[in-house]
């Protein structure tokens, strides 16, 4: 018998993403403060926070098989999480204004003393964006609880050139990698 899976995110993308697929879950959202280690990479950042939402979750239940997962964009070395407020968001978006920059989402899967972690990356191309574009997009509101201060599922399409890698993994969650793992564990997915 397959163990329950418990989505450890408020991501509403992670949920709908999970739906699409037919993965049976219920969620419990971790209330873990993120907070990225200076001294990780980026990759080593995104799976040690996924890793973090996924014990804090794991702790309430035994035996039952917990999801955590980060996301975060990477650009000229320095890692974007989401902003604080308009202002950064702005500031976020000129810099990934003409240029490509890297999404980073890690995953933690945690079923009592097991653990697995991966991470997907995919690079993203955004075309030049007039200061104009920025603040009519900021004013939308979509920025605000995104990663890199835009949703690639969203009115944030229309910045994108190029995307190579996992589309899914930019919204929040490698999908077909997570299916795959999930399976490698025991998990057994039904479409
Ligand atoms: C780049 C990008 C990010 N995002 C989102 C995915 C994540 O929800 C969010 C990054 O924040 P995260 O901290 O990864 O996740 P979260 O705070 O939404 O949820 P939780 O910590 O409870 O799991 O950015 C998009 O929806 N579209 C995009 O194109």
């Amino acid at each position: 018998m397959n163990p329950s899976l418990i989505l450890a995110s408020g991501s509403p993308r992670r949920k709908e993403l999970l739906e699409q697929v037919n993965v049976p879950f219920t969620v419990h959202v971790s209330k873990v403060e993120e907070v990225i280690d200076p001294s990780h990479t980026p990759s080593e950042a995104v799976m040690s926070l996924a890793l973090q939402k996924a014990k804090d979750v794991a702790e309430s239940y035994s035996d039952a098989l917990v999801l955590g997962a980060d996301t975060v964009v990477v650009q000229h070395n320095s890692i974007l999480g989401k902003p604080k407020d308009e202002q950064q968001a702005k500031e976020m978006l000129r810099m990934l204004s003409g240029q490509t920059h890297q999404v980073l989402t890690g995953v933690a899967l945690v079923q009592n003393e097991q653990i697995i972690t991966f991470y997907e990356q995919t690079d993203v191309t955004f075309y030049p964006l007039k200061e104009e574009e920025i603040a009519r997009y900021v004013q939308s509101g979509e920025p605000m609880d995104k990663a890199g201060s835009y949703g690639i599922q969203g009115l944030g399409a229309i910045f994108v050139k190029e995307i190579k890698g996992d589309y899914f993994s930019v919204v929040g969650l490698p999908l077909s990698r997570t299916v795959r793992e999930l399976e490698k564990i025991g998990f057994h997915y039904t479409m």
